[in-house]
């Protein structure tokens, strides 16, 4: 058992991607119990993954509802992880708040509206984000402090914003997303349009100096703000490579979560930034 004295049954939808691996193995690691069960698209139905010494078995979207109902009854204290797509988003937390289970949505994506709203009218536990890594939810934090502290501060800027991940990504950076919310908060006028995307993996290792070894799997967001005559200019940078922050972030939610709901605490939905404030990342 990891330094944090707990332990709890973990389930991780998504083991067959780069981020439910790293959270499943990061799980073990912490020394939480893996649920021998996962979800992927149908093409990866019936594989067995090996993750430590447990074996987990592969179901396709098609059998979840059923599935969900028998972990909850073994695991009555689990917690659900989820890294899958972005199609999946929506559909998988309606199942979890259907069926009663508490889950950590790392998934980017979906309609994050109705995500959020499925949440509170099912009354369930969960931490919803897109950053797990504790040093960008901190920048994260910082830069909604400095939004509702001096809103306006920055009216009339001109914001550039480029974002760099694996060209398997398939949408719009949510960390991006967020941090721009807070510009906007600053006075600052952009679009979530206007982001630049960057999915070339030439152009990656070229233009914005990303290992080769990381072209799999790592995440550059910059950030560039110019006054309106040109003379002062503002540049925020977070460059990622691998996966391993999110991955022991998001058992930190999960051990935050499990605590939640022993504890029965009456706030049920949570962020990374709740986390961090609470003094519970690792
Ligand atoms: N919150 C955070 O800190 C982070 C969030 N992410 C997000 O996590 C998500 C996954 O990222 P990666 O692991 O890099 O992607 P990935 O493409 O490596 O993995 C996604 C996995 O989901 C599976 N899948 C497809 N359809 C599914 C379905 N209907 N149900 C269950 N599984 C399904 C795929 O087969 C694949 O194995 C993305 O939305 C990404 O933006 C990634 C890194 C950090
Ligand atoms: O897909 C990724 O890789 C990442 N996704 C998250 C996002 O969309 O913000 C977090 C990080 O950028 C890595």
């Amino acid at each position: 058992m990891g330094s944090h004295s707990v332990s709890f049954p973990v389930m991780v939808n998504g083991c067959t991607g780069k981020m439910g691996r790293a959270v499943a193995e990061a799980a073990v690691s912490a020394g939480l119990e893996l649920v021998p069960l996962s979800f992927s698209n149908p093409e990866r139905s019936g594989e067995k993954l090996q993750i430590g010494s447990v074996e987990i078995s592969i179901h396709g979207p098609s059998e979840r509802e059923s599935i969900f109902q028998s972990v909850l009854e073994k695991f009555p204290d689990v917690i659900v992880v989820d890294y899958t797509v972005p199609a999946a988003v929506n559909e998988n937390a309606e199942l979890y708040c259907k069926v009663g289970l508490p889950f950590v949505m790392g998934t980017t994506g979906g309609d994050r509206q109705r995500l959020l709203q499925t949440v509170q009218d099912a009354n369930i536990y969960a931490v919803i984000a897109p950053q797990m890594g504790k040093q960008v939810v901190a920048f994260q934090a910082a830069m909604e402090i400095m939004a509702e502290q001096f809103p306006g501060a920055f009216a009339g800027y001109t914001l550039q914003v480029m974002e760099s991940h694996q060209a398997s990504k398939r949408d719009t950076s949510g960390t991006a997303k967020a941090i721009i919310s807070s510009f906007q908060k600053l006075g600052v006028s952009f679009e979530m349009g206007q982001i630049q995307l960057v999915r070339d993996p030439k152009m990656q290792m070229e233009m914005v100096g990303v290992p080769e070894e990381y072209l799999s799997g790592h995440a550059f967001h910059m950030y560039h703000l110019t006054s309106p005559d040109g003379t002062v200019s503002f540049e925020f940078q977070h460059n990622v490579c691998g996966r391993s922050i999110y991955a022991e972030g998001s058992v930190d939610a999960a051990i935050f979560l499990s605590k939640k709901v022993q504890s029965k605490a009456e706030k049920k939905l949570y962020n990374m930034i709740d986390v961090l404030c609470e003094g519970n990342m690792r």
